[in-house]
């Protein structure tokens, strides 16, 4: 009989209720992990791009910045994408020939409809800002002033982008969008810390803007800016000196040291050695200095150097005025400033200068920088010019006077002191993007800085569904064990069926 019966062990989980589970429960879990890797795949990155250019005294400057296309609402991180140097010199030197001015910036145009890609083309903004170049080119000579910006409009609007406009910007604009570019690339405005103060030297004019402690704005409106971003209010102190750039303020120590139309100078900003012949017409030729021009001087005189750092800041002292302040306390020309406050960044000419002059390094005490600078100015021009033949002979000749100047702009004039002059530091662009005026100046006109801070969700997107899948898991397990009393029951024996 046993023979016939056939007999099987019979596995008590495979009733048709307990399968019927497991498979749904196994497909919801992996549906669930499916979705949780097809939403965390890496999707290939599609950008939005905007193009700034920054016509300078000296230069133009052409930056493309990035962000990523889906997080233009303030939430994206803008990168500068590519940077282009406009061949010669800023737009304003093109006063006498201002087609020229819109010509210059073909090349770095062509670059930019490259480097953006064409699809792209029609929704990127395009903006340029003049400085201060310009700013003394519409003093001295408006209508010139117009002609170059008709001329730069005209060659702007020939591109495919979207145009936004060409303006000068104020000294004011151009020292707090500084100010915004430095902090917004450091993370400072979006974490909500104490932010850094913002030192810009061009070739024209020169900047100083921060956030100071205690701070009253009805001392002086003009020099304050008021910006509320990602949640934070902030009253920035910002002033721009024109004039007091490093190409002007060198015509303005030179025309105090001309004043009596001499045939030769000695200069002790100018390396022993040192022997040009310099046009006194092209010298005196700048709103900074012609009312200065001596009456009785010859053609030409003969620019010779001496090279002595302490007389040289004694003539830089010259250049500016500490004798009268209606404020509480001010920089110098009558210029409120409020105590400094916190680190600074340096930039643009700052950051040129004390780069070739190996004294950018936060460590060295203000003692050792004058030292150095001493020691440079005293040594012998041919001597110079042997170390560095492969810097340009204009930039070689001035370092000198430049340093010194930079150090008595910010010790006499701003009133570093040694103990806050190790606070400066000297920058050239902060993770990838140049500091400057040009990102702040982009930030601000596309609405990229929210005035309070985005609402963020609670969890990041990876976060929220690991979360979801280990709490499925959990209710399907407790599902199970809730299923106990129908669970069959295990017995040792074989069964026959
Ligand atoms: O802001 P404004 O005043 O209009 O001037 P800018 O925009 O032309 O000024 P930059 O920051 O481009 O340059 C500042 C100055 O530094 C000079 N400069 C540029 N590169 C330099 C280098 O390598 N060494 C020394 N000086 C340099 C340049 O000629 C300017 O006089």
């Amino acid at each position: 009989m046993s023979a016939q019966r056939e007999m099987k062990e019979k596995n008590p989980w495979h009733t048709p209720l307990t399968i019927i589970i497991t498979v749904i429960g196994v497909i919801a879990i992996v549906a669930l992990v499916t979705v949780a890797v097809l939403q965390n795949r890496p999707v290939p990155q599609k950008y939005k791009y905007g193009i700034v250019l920054d016509a300078g005294s000296s230069h133009t400057a052409l930056y493309i910045y990035e962000w990523p296309a889906e997080k233009d609402n303030n939430t994206g991180r803008v990168e500068q994408k590519h940077s282009c140097k406009v061949k010669g010199k800023g737009i304003s030197s093109y006063a006498a020939e201002p087609e020229k001015a819109g010509m210059s910036l073909t090349e770095c145009m062509r670059e930019a409809e490259m480097q953006v890609p064409s699809r792209r083309h029609q929704e990127t903004p395009l903006y340029l800002g003049a400085t201060a170049g310009m700013r003394l080119l519409n003093i001295e000579n408006r209508e010139a002033s117009d002609k170059v910006f008709e001329a730069v409009e005209k060659a702007l609007q020939g591109f495919p982008f979207s145009y936004q406009g060409a303006r000068i910007l104020s000294g004011q604009e151009e020292g707090a969008f500084g100010w915004v570019t430095v902090n917004y690339l450091d993370d400072r405005l979006k974490q909500g810390l104490e932010t850094t103060g913002a030192l810009d030297l061009g070739g024209a004019s020169t900047q100083i803007s921060f956030v100071p402690h205690e701070y009253d704005i009805s001392e002086s409106p003009s020099n304050s800016v008021a910006f509320r971003l990602y949640g934070n209010d902030y009253n920035l102190y910002t002033h721009s000196f024109l004039c007091y750039g490093k190409d002007q303020v060198l015509r303005m120590a030179l025309a105090h040291q001309t004043r009596s139309g001499p045939v030769t100078m000695s200069d002790p900003c100018f390396h022993p050695g040192y022997s040009v012949t310099r046009n006194y017409n092209a010298l005196y030729d700048s709103p900074c200095v012609s009312e200065r021009k001596p009456k009785e001087a010859p053609l030409n005189f003969t620019h010779t150097g001496v090279g002595n750092f302490f007389r040289c800041q004694e003539v830089v002292k010259t250049l500016f005025n500490f004798t009268s302040c209606k404020y509480s306390r001010c920089s110098f020309n009558g210029i409120f400033q409020p105590p400094l406050q916190g680190s600074f960044g340096a930039f643009s000419a700052y950051y040129f200068v004390m780069n070739f002059l190996n004294l950018t390094d936060s460590s060295i005490p203000l003692e050792t920088v004058k030292a150095n600078l001493a020691n440079y100015c005293g040594t012998p021009w041919n001597q110079i010019k042997q170390q560095h033949p492969e810097v340009k002979e204009k930039y070689l000749a001035e370092y000198c006077f430049s340093g010194t100047y930079i150090v008595t702009l910010l010790t006499e004039g701003y009133n570093f002191t040694k103990e806050t002059f190790s606070k400066i530091k000297f920058i050239k662009e902060i993770k990838g993007s140049d500091a400057g005026w040009t990102l702040g100046y982009m930030l601000n006109l596309t609405n990229m800085i929210p005035a309070e801070a985005p609402d963020s969700p609670p969890l990041p997107h990876a976060g929220y569904v690991s979360i979801v899948t280990v709490i499925a898991l959990l209710l399907f397990i407790l599902f199970i064990l809730s299923l106990r009393p129908i669970w069959p029951k295990c017995s040792k024996k074989p069964q026959i069926v």
